[in-house]
């Protein structure tokens, strides 16, 4: 991954001026679509053609990880519950293998640093493990500058391999106890805002909780200082190599042009990392869901993306993205199949 920021050309405006044209002349009211109108524009230019072609072949990679400020009283839950979970995730149990087998979405799950080795676990899910856990980033770098390039390098490849398979639809989960905080931490060094306006209670910290993840956070960004300045600087100090590698497979997404429909606050985090490394990124990507998490929206105001549902979901895994596919492959239906008002109109 080239470390220096290079722009990302927006999806073909030209199609996307074709696309609106087609939706002011569908056999319903002007507006009358609300958003699912927009969206399905959206997913024409995309692909570069109007109408725009069903979506077939949707799928889900979610990264996992330790963090090491899981062992430092930010989090409801005990790091061994990230192994756990990828084990849940292989054996297709998990809230997201649910959803996702009522979508037809295709799951797969990769350790990028997750702590326990997963052993038994198949060879495709451990080969891009970049190291176990991560610095707890109030005390330390998150990652090495070369573990930083190799996590990035691993989701860049994985973006390649899916959409090489013919992905139309890529989604980005994660599962990790911890991760919260360094996505807090993602966020607040992005839009320059402190941790007292970043921090949630994750999986359910209470107020002791809360109060200690603020001040992780404001500790970790107050170490980083200026290399906050810096997206993968940023990773080093702040990240882990599941969200680096979030981060290089969402960069790689938009620059081969593949639409992208993030999920609640880690995906997000990694979104508004990968528009400060490739400007321009975000034109590529839909929100999925909103979070209860409060960085999740401030990034997503930023970004100018508004989430597509808001049913106060708090799960990660990419369940929030998974749950807001039936309404892209709707605002397809409408823009592809209904009848033009010139067609119909006596
Ligand atoms: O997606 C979200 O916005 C979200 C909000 C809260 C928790 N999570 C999930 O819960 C885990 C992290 O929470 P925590 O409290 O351990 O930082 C991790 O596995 C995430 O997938 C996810
Ligand atoms: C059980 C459990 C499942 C999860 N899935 C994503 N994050 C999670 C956190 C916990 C604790």
């Amino acid at each position: 991954m080239n470390a220096a920021a290079t722009q990302v050309g927006p999806p073909d405006p030209q199609v996307r001026a074709e696309a609106d044209a087609r939706l002011a002349g569908l056999a319903t009211p002007p507006g009358a679509l609300g958003r699912l109108g927009e969206l399905g524009a959206w997913v024409a230019a995309t692909q570069g053609v109007v109408p725009p072609r069903e979506l077939t072949d949707v799928r889900l990679v979610i990264f996992a990880g330790d963090h090491g400020v899981a062992a430092h009283g930010v989090s409801a839950y005990p790091p061994a519950i990230t192994g756990a979970m990828v084990r849940t995730f292989v054996a297709g149990r998990a809230g997201v293998s649910a959803l996702a087998a009522a979508h037809g979405v295709a799951v797969r799950v990769l350790d990028l640093g997750v702590d326990d080795d997963l052993e038994g676990v198949p060879d495709d899910v451990r080969r891009h493990k970049v190291r176990r856990g991560s610095g707890a980033i109030h005390l330390e770098d998150a990652l090495t500058p070369e573990e930083t390039r190799a996590a990035l390098a691993a989701g860049e490849r994985v973006a390649h391999e899916e959409i090489a398979a013919g992905a139309q639809l890529l989604l980005t989960g994660d599962m990790g106890i911890g991760n919260t905080t360094p996505a807090a931490a993602l966020i607040a060094a992005g839009l320059g805002l402190p941790a007292s306006e970043v921090t949630g209670r994750g999986t359910g910290v209470d107020d002791e909780g809360l109060r200690r993840k603020q001040e992780v956070i404001d500790q970790a960004l107050r170490r980083a200082g200026d290399r906050v300045d810096d997206p993968v600087e940023t990773l080093t100090a702040l990240g882990s190599a599941d969200l680096a590698a979030t981060v290089g497979f969402l960069v790689a997404a938009a620059r081969a042009g593949v639409p992208v429909l993030l999920d609640g606050v880690i995906s997000v985090a990694c979104a508004l990392t990968a528009d400060r490394l490739a400007p321009g990124a975000v034109a590529w990507f839909a929100a999925g869901h909103r979070s209860t998490e409060p960085a999740q929206s401030l990034a997503l105001d930023k970004m100018g993306l508004e989430p597509l549902l808001d049913l106060g979901m708090r799960l990660g895994e990419g369940s929030g993205a998974v749950a807001a596919v039936p309404v892209v492959r709707s605002a397809v239906a409408l823009i592809r199949d209904v009848a033009l008002l010139a067609e119909i109109a006596p």
